[in-house]
């Protein structure tokens, strides 16, 4: 079975736990937009459900399927996000922002009560890391904020190269935000909770890409079938 059957088949797994009347965090990249597009089906054959994009790509994804949508300023609390991840490992951390929008992600996933991460299990790893870590910063500064990130990894115990994202265009790849994203290739995360909080507090960090204490489960979708593990 290819990666993208697998992935639809975590998003349908995951659309077994939306409820009528619910209020909804839509994630981002090519396993939400799945989700997106099955639950644009069930809207159309009567479901009652809001959503909060995580990005303007999700945005006009969900408006084409028909998904009702709402924003944090008219609701601020949601029921259940479902969302991708780039890496997940057991203790349910996760690395996101491969596709650039962890910022609106992480507010919506911090706004809901339950977060559902849906992927194919090759996101399934041991340890974090050998995906680079997305770090959203302001361009003022950006040097010193790289400075300030190369200490915080130091004092994690962590190391690797800051490299500035470009976009396909060859010109640095802008987030929704207006920001830019460093990815730093770091290899292991030995302690992603204590990295994530020497990030956090960088002035010149918007945020960064890892998840922590967010995803309630994660679902697995492999070629044995699905595999659906709760945060412990
Ligand atoms: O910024 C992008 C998001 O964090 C995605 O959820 C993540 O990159 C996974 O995307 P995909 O489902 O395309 O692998």
């Amino acid at each position: 079975m290819d990666m993208d059957a697998l992935k639809r088949q975590a998003a349908a797994r995951a659309l077994e736990e939306v409820r009528d009347g619910m209020k909804l965090g839509l994630g981002t990249g090519s396993t939400a937009k799945h989700f997106v597009e099955l639950l644009g089906e069930k809207v159309r054959s009567g479901m009652k459900v809001i959503g909060v994009p995580t990005s303007e790509a999700t945005r006009a994804d969900a408006i084409r399927c028909g998904v009702p949508l709402t924003t944090l300023d008219e609701i601020d609390h949601l029921d259940l996000t479902i969302d991708g991840a780039d890496e997940i490992d057991p203790a349910l951390n996760l690395i996101k922002g491969g596709g650039g929008a962890l910022l609106r992600e992480k507010i919506v996933a911090a706004a809901s009560d339950r977060m559902i991460v849906i992927a194919d299990d090759s996101k399934w790893v041991d340890v974090l890391g050998r995906f680079p870590l997305p770090v959203e910063v302001i361009p003022f500064g950006l040097a010193a904020t790289q400075a300030a990130m190369a200490r915080a990894f130091s004092e994690a115990g962590v190391s690797g190269e800051m490299l500035v994202r470009q976009g396909k265009d060859g010109h640095v790849f802008v987030t929704d935000g207006g920001h830019w994203i460093v990815d730093a290739h770091l290899g292991r995360i030995g302690d992603p909770p204590r990295l994530a909080g020497l990030l956090s507090v960088i002035p010149g960090v918007v945020e960064h890409g890892l998840f922590i204490g967010l995803g309630s489960v994660a679902v697995l979708a492999g070629a044995q079938g699905i595999r659906v593990v709760e945060r412990p």
